[in-house]
Formats: C-alpha cells, sequence, structure tokens
C-alpha cells in the first residue's frame, strides 16, 4: 500500500484551477533558487559548566545569536546521538506505514489532527508544503499506541532531554531581558509543548514547491534536529542562507513570542525547507510554548514594540489571517 500523500494530485489540481502564469510569477522571496549556505553560529553547551567566566561568556555567545542570526547549533546538547539515531529509525518506519493509516483518527491514539500534511488552504503552490508531519503534544506521549515498535520510549527519551534544554536556553535568553527568574517556570508548563516529526518526501516539482513554506515560529524557542540532506534555509539580512547539517548539533531558533517578550531584541526570523528531487529528509522540532492564556508582553523598560497578548489570541489571529490570505501574518498583527 502507498505511504506517500496525494502531494502530485494535489499541486496538479491547483496548478489547473490557476493560470500557469499566477502560479509561476510568485514575489522573488517566495522563489526556490540556489542560495549561498553558511555555518550558524555554534555553541558548545559544555562551557556552561566550566565555571564563571566560561560560563558567561557561553550565555552571551547564546544571547548574541538570537540577537543577530535568531538561529544558532548547539553541541554538547545531552541529547545522545543514539536516541539522535534511534528517533530518525522510528520516523522512518512511522511515516513508511500506508497513507490511509496514518490518516485515520486514531492511529497514535492522540489528538484527531496530529497527522499534517500539504496545505489544505493553499490556492497557489508557493502556498504549499510538500510535506507531512506527526504533531505529538508532550501530554500526549504517555497514552500514544506504541505497536510501532519503540516509538514512544524513543520520543520519551528525546522530549525528557530537550524540554529541560528548551527551559535552559529561554532562562538564559531572558536573564539580560529583565523577565523575571520564573517567568518560564510559571507560564511554560512541560504539557504545553509539542513535537513535530517531520519528513519531506522526494518531489516532483522541486523548483516551484517547497517543503515547507517560509514561517516564523508560534513559540518561545524551537529545536530542531535535521539529518544530513540539508533544505533548511534562513532569511537573513534581505537574503536566503542554506544551513549546512551537522549532524552532532541541535538547531535552535527564536519564535515569535521571544521576540516579542525581548521587544525585538530577539529575532524570529523567516525559514523555510527547500525540496529535492532524489531523497526523502527527516526532521524532528520540539516547539516550546506558553500555556495558552499565560500574557506575553515585553519586560523592559524601553517603550513596547508589540501589544500584550495571549496564545489564544494569536492562534486565533493565525487561523483568521489563514483561512483568509493561506498564511500568517504573525507579530506584525500586534504591532503597537
Ligand atoms: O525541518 C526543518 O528543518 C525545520 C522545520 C520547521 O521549521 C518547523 O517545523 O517549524
Ligand atoms: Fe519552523
Amino acid at each position: 500500500m502507498d505511504f506517500k500523500p496525494p502531494f502530485q494530485q494535489i499541486c496538479k489540481a491547483i496548478l489547473l484551477q490557476n493560470s500557469t502564469h499566477e502560479a509561476l510569477s510568485s514575489h522573488d522571496d517566495d522563489k526556490v533558487s540556489l542560495v549561498e549556505e553558511c555555518e550558524l553560529p555554534l555553541i558548545d553547551l559544555s562551557h556552561l559548566n566550566l565555571g564563571h567566566f566560561e560560563g558567561d561568556k557561553c550565555m552571551n555567545e547564546i544571547a548574541q545569536a538570537a540577537s543577530q542570526w535568531g538561529f544558532f547549533q548547539v553541541v554538547n546538547h545531552g541529547v545522545s546521538q543514539e536516541i539522535i539515531k534511534s528517533m530518525q529509525n522510528e520516523q522512518r518506519r512511522l511515516f513508511h506505514k500506508p497513507f490511509a493509516e496514518k490518516v485515520e483518527k486514531n492511529f497514535l491514539n492522540s489528538s484527531s489532527n496530529c497527522y499534517r500534511w500539504g496545505n489544505p488552504q493553499a490556492t497557489c503552490l508557493r502556498q504549499f508544503s510538500w510535506s507531512e508531519a506527526f504533531h505529538i503534544s508532550v501530554t500526549e506521549i504517555p497514552t500514544m499506541n506504541d505497536h510501532h515498535n519503540s516509538l514512544r520510549s524513543t520520543i520519551e527519551a528525546f522530549v525528557k532531554t530537550v524540554s529541560g534544554l528548551a527551559k535552559r536556553l529561554a532562562e538564559i535568553l531572558a536573564q539580560p531581558l529583565g523577565v523575571k527568574p520564573n517567568y518560564f517556570e510559571e507560564n511554560c508548563p512541560p504539557r504545553t509543548s509539542y513535537l513535530r516529526l517531520n519528513r519531506y518526501a522526494p518531489c516532483t516539482f522541486p523548483s516551484q514547491v517547497f517543503g515547507l513554506i517560509s514561517h516564523t515560529d508560534t513559540d518561545f524557542l524551537t529545536i530542531v534536529h535535521q539529518d544530513q540532506v540539508g533544505g533548511l534555509e534562513i532569511f537573513k539580512d534581505g537574503r536566503w542562507l542554506a544551513v549546512k547539517p551537522n549532524p552532532e548539533a541541535l538547531v535552535v531558533n527564536i519564535g515569535d513570542f521571544f521576540e516579542a517578550l525581548s521587544n525585538g531584541a530577539y529575532k524570529s526570523i523567516k525559514h523555510r525547507v527547500v525540496s529535492t528531487q532524489e531523497v526523502e529528509r527527516l526532521s524532528v522540532a520540539y516547539f516550546y510554548c506558553p500555556s495558552y492564556d499565560a500574557v506575553v508582553q515585553n519586560c523592559g523598560n524601553e517603550p513596547s514594540t508589540y501589544r500584550q497578548f495571549t496564545l489564544r489570541e494569536y492562534k486565533l489571529q493565525t487561523q483568521i489571517d489563514v483561512q483568509e490570505t493561506g498564511e500568517k501574518v504573525g507579530l506584525s498583527r500586534f504591532l503597537l
């Protein structure tokens, strides 16, 4: 039985609905083109344990990377290569289940819309993502079906380490902002974060369709492991740069809520994944989120750039924008 979602049929239908001219004449930003490769700032987290001087230096590097890049990579992060390998194997096995099974409501015994693919709202190819994903809320992990070999125990092991890492990084980033020390303890209980397992299938139209369309993340920060295939691109200083994969490293990026909390000092920058025709690509992302009604607002003394909001308001606004325009508008909706 086929495991691939019907990406090709949907793209053909979109192309038929639009004139070809319209589908191909998108904004320059949205075109798939050759881009330069970059190496993200690389931070060795073992330095945090080397005493005050090295520790402070490492914390400064983290805050600087968040301000200048919005993206960085970390090594010695505590997630073993064994867990990473095992996660990739489990992901491959999971995504290679028949498509008809994956779309079943109770496939993982988690929320009914846990399996997602493409973009149901896409009206043109540049809004379509040639990828599939499982969104797994941290609360759902203990009750997940485990007839998929050791998927659940692997996810548990991964989340256990990565959730602690997310909190630690958030606290380090919050320190120079004057955010109260227990802000994340109070506003980001473990149950509010989630994991996304991504699979980017080989793509029939790699020059026209992205694996994942350009977006910023709706969270405080995201921790990603990408495999060796590559394809992640970030929008920095007016141009797209390809992130060179580093199998040892985890990629960390600032989400919209840290940009608001830091009053724009840390950057939630646009990123996307380009498709390839040849091979599949796997990645796993942990989204560190506040609870629905936690208030996100500038904690410094300067005048605020954004009005305060909650995740509930933000998600509602995003839903409206996606329905009306096919895309998330994001933080600019909350500009003062
Ligand atoms: O697959 C990747 O490398 C990035 C995924 C991503 O940006 C996301 O899931 O929000
Ligand atoms: Fe993202």
